[in-house]
This record gives structure tokens, C-alpha cells and sequence, in this order.
């Protein structure tokens, strides 16, 4: 049986249950088998694994690759990017950091209070970018519903792709009061969106709050979401139903996000070190730390 050989700290930001290892020291990548094996364990349940990997390109601090429980990859992920950077900082004391993802560069800063704000780069609105199977001219509600036809249960999202793909379904009451357990996998599968997509509900609450749950692409229903708390925001501010500052709550916390002039997004939120250990990033077999050191590395 494989040696549990990285290092790994369990962490979660507003309750999105994130694993971040540290594979700066070994070649390896962590396979999408250990990444099911380890999702499937009640100890390691997580949303989404960060694997922190050297530095490919001059002027970045560190790689990131993002894993979903099911073994797929995601383009982004917010709140496991904050947690990525508080176990840096923890270790290095340094506060400011720009990490290379597959989709591209993220910078990100820890705050004195311990916030840490993430600069979500900038929204795509095009059919094509986010993807979708066909063309819509305006992304701002496309044609799509689930249940009656003549009383669909839910209808006409907004579509934007925060790096990865995500639909926002607007409703007027509760958003607890909805199966998103029934109508996410449906949704996030439905043929309109080739590479799957991220499915949101969200209530606006006033012009600078709104509230949401979200169903991940790859995972199921989360706890937050912060690509999606970002894309909500974005998306209540290009419908006119916020301004381009809102406070997000999700069933594990609030986020506040910026959507700047410039057009990038700035997400702030916290994140929390739960417990860390050793993992073989083959099979995903881990042991945890006796002592419980707050460094990664
Ligand atoms: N939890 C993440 C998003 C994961 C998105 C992932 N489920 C995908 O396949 O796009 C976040 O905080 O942004």
C-alpha cells in the first residue's frame, strides 16, 4: 500500500469543504481516483481539492490545479483560493500572492483583519465562452425552465462564466424553499450547456444584498460557492437588480463582492484551517497530523 506522501490541511471557506495539498515538492499530480476515494470518506468530504503545485511561470508564487469531489477538474474556484492563500501566509508571512490556475493568473491578498480578497479577473457574457450548445444574443435571461411548461418552477436564467460556467435562476421567495437537490443535476447536465454549468438560485434581498444556494457542477449542493456568488452579483448588477457592490449569503457564510469599473470582480471572504495530514495523491489514502500544527508545509 502507497505511502501517504504530501501534506494537506483541511479547510473550508463559508463552509465550501476544501482540501488543499501540497504537491510543491513532488511531480505527481493527485489523480482523479484519489480525488472520488477521498470525497467519499466522511473525514475528507470536500467540494472541491486545491493542489498547490511549484510555480510554472516567472513572477507567480504557485500552480493551482482545481479538483471537484467527483475527480473533474474546474476552472475556478473562490473560496477554496482563499483558503489556498491562508495557508500560505500561514506559513510564509506573506500576504500578497499571484497564483497560475489552467484558466489563468489569480491575485489575491490577506488582510489585516484575516479577510482575504481574490480578484476573480473578469466576467464573460458571450454564448460561446460560457459555453453554451447554441446561440443567445442576450445572456442576461436565456431561454431555459424546469418543470410545468405553462408554470415552470423555475425559468429564464442569467448565464456568465466566471472563468467556469454558471447559471443564476432569479426567485421571488425563499430560496431554501426549492428542491435545488432534484432540479440541480438536471440543470446542471441539461444539453444547452456542453461543459455542464454551476446552478444558482438566488433572492434578491435589497439593492446591495442578495442570497443564494448553489448546486456545483461535479459536486452537488454546497455549503457556498464563491465563482457563483460572484456570477450572482455580476448578474443582479447587468439586470439592474443591485448595484455593483453586494453582499452574498449562502448557508455557510457571506461573501461581499465588487464588481469594479475596470470589470474585474473582487470576492472577500474568510477562510478557516480545520485540521491537516498526509495524503498519497495516488490513491488518496491519508493519515492525520497527532499534533495540530497550523502549517501546510
Ligand atoms: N466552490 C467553488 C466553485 C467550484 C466550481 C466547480 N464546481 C466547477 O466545476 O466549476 C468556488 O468557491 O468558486
Amino acid at each position: 500500500m502507497a505511502v501517504p506522501s504530501v501534506p494537506f490541511a483541511r479547510m473550508n471557506g463559508c463552509g465550501n469543504e476544501i482540501l488543499v495539498v501540497d504537491m510543491r515538492e513532488t511531480t505527481a499530480r493527485v489523480r482523479p481516483d484519489a480525488a472520488i476515494a477521498l470525497a467519499g470518506r466522511a473525514e475528507t468530504h470536500f467540494d472541491q481539492i486545491m493542489a498547490i503545485h511549484q510555480a510554472k511561470t516567472p513572477g507567480t508564487d504557485a500552480y493551482v490545479r482545481i479538483i471537484n469531489a467527483d475527480g473533474s477538474e474546474a476552472e475556478a474556484c473562490g473560496n477554496g483560493t482563499r483558503c489556498v492563500v491562508q495557508a500560505l501566509s500561514a506559513e510564509t508571512g506573506q500576504t500578497r500572492f499571484t497564483f497560475e490556475t489552467p484558466a489563468g493568473l489569480l491575485l489575491a491578498e490577506e488582510h489585516e483583519d484575516g479577510l482575504i480578497s481574490v480578484d476573480m479577473g473578469k466576467p464573460r457574457f458571450g454564448w460561446q465562452d460560457i459555453p453554451l450548445a447554441e446561440e443567445f444574443r442576450d445572456t442576461r435571461a436565456i431561454e431555459l425552465q424546469i418543470g410545468p411548461i405553462d408554470a415552470p418552477v423555475l425559468h429564464s436564467p442569467s448565464v456568465v462564466s466566471m472563468g467556469n460556467p454558471h447559471a443564476i435562476f432569479w426567485v421571488k421567495g425563499d430560496v431554501d424553499a426549492l428542491a435545488l437537490d432534484r432540479f440541480g443535476p438536471i440543470l446542471e447536465n441539461h444539453p444547452i450547456f456542453p461543459a455542464r454549468a454551476n446552478i444558482s438560485i438566488a433572492q434578491i434581498t435589497s439593492p446591495t444584498s442578495l442570497t443564494m444556494r448553489t448546486w456545483e457542477r461535479g459536486v452537488g449542493l454546497t455549503r457556498a460557492c464563491g465563482s457563483a456568488a460572484c456570477a450572482a452579483a455580476v448578474s443582479a448588477a447587468r439586470t439592474r437588480r443591485t448595484d455593483r457592490e453586494v453582499a452574498v449569503t449562502q448557508p455557510g457564510g457571506k461573501l461581499s463582492i465588487l464588481w469594479r469599473e475596470d470589470e474585474h470582480v473582487i470576492m472577500t471572504g474568510p477562510a478557516e484551517w480545520e485540521w491537516s495530514g498526509m495524503l498519497d495523491p495516488e490513491t488518496g489514502n491519508f493519515v492525520r497530523d497527532a499534533a495540530e500544527g497550523r502549517e501546510i508545509g
